[in-house]
């Protein structure tokens, strides 16, 4: 993992600093410090998301996927209606789920990719197809591999060791991992208030790895309700999805989170989520099941889990749950109710 570490520039870059009780938002980590897997393993405990920097994520890939993205909504309507989400099918142009059942109204488009492609991208731009496809795989990869990075630096922390999840393969690359990409588009909104970008969630996902360059995204913290996430430049949004909750026997919480929209600028995100392969079962990692700390949750598939969440939303994990939260770490929104799952 030492790799990690040679991205840094020194310069400018502000030293990692224990997570403050009195910050009004999710952590900003450098990961080039040396006290980072600490920090962030403290960070995924306490609100299940930091902001990360010198991530080693080229910032030319961002810019060239927020390019790519504008593109994409720019297109006319009657092009996106060639791609439009099929009822047995996630990938495409098409709203989340939760957002038929959410109060407020949703406020945005979303455009998700889930493996090759190629087939969608072909419809849209017949002549730039072959650029946007390689666009989107040098993404996922660059994205794979960061999630790796972080997950075996966490997880480290708590002396979980690549033997330990065999779904990320012999050298713990997580090569066969799922993973999906969705780009949501929230322009400016008359309402703002009345309206939602996304609702409530959290994501099904292992990791969420979260560009924004604009203001919009908002984590809930225990304590202190709603936090926003400020844009910080090139720096990464990391999220605890329900995978790795479970993964890790409820000690890191999910990160619950929303999408607030405005009335003066356009707002582009994009999420990409990394999951256990499609076969893999997770568990609860033995090493995390203690006497004080019981067997939380069953084994399930990303799949399997999938499908819960898109009937029950905030009630999939407590529906599955083997035994009562954790009485710290747990208690996010998520766990009190307070808000919405999807
Ligand atoms: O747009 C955002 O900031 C949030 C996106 C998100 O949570 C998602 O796509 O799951
Ligand atoms: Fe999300």
């Amino acid at each position: 993992m030492s790799d990690v570490f040679k991205t840094h520039d020194p310069l400018n870059i502000p030293t990692n600093k224990s997570l403050d009780s009195d910050s009004d938002s999710i952590p900003v980590i450098d990961l080039s410090l040396p006290n980072a897997p600490a920090l962030m393993n403290n960070a995924f405990k306490t609100c299940g998301a930091f902001q990360v920097l010198n991530h080693g994520v080229p910032l030319s890939l961002l810019k060239s996927m927020e390019s790519f993205i504008n593109d994409l909504f720019d297109l006319p309507t009657s092009q996106k209606l060639k791609v439009v989400r099929s009822p047995e099918s996630i990938s495409g142009f098409g709203l989340v789920p939760l957002s038929k059942i959410y109060p407020k109204r949703p406020w945005g488009e979303g455009f998700t990719i889930i493996g090759n492609p190629v087939d969608h991208l072909q419809k849209l731009w017949p002549q730039d197809c072959k650029k946007y496809c390689d666009l989107v795989e040098e993404y996922n990869k660059e994205m794979k591999s960061l999630c790796g990075k972080l997950l075996w630096l966490t997880l480290g922390e708590l002396g979980i060791t690549p033997e330990d999840i065999y779904w990320a393969g012999p050298d713990g690359d997580f090569k066969t991992n799922n993973q999906a990409i969705r780009m949501n588009s929230y322009p400016v909104c008359p309402e703002p208030d009345d309206l939602i970008g996304l609702p409530p969630h959290s994501d099904t996902s292992a990791l969420t790895i979260l560009y924004q360059t604009t203001k919009g995204l908002q984590v809930s913290m225990e304590g202190k309700g709603w936090v926003d996430v400020e844009p910080i430049n090139g720096a990464l949004v990391v999220q605890v999805g329900d995978m790795l909750h479970i993964l890790t026997n409820g000690m890191y919480p999910p990160s619950v989170h929303q999408a607030v929209v405005n009335q003066t600028s356009d707002r582009i995100s994009t999420a990409y989520f990394f999951g256990p392969p499609p076969k893999g079962e997770v568990s609860p990692l033995k090493k995390l099941v203690t006497p004080t700390q019981p067997l939380r949750y069953p084994t399930v598939t990303w799949a399997d889990y999938l499908r819960k969440k898109y009937v029950l939303y905030e009630k999939a994990l407590p529906s599955i749950r083997l035994s009562a939260p954790a009485p710290t770490g747990l208690s996010n929104g998520n766990d009190q109710n307070l808000v919405k799952v999807g």
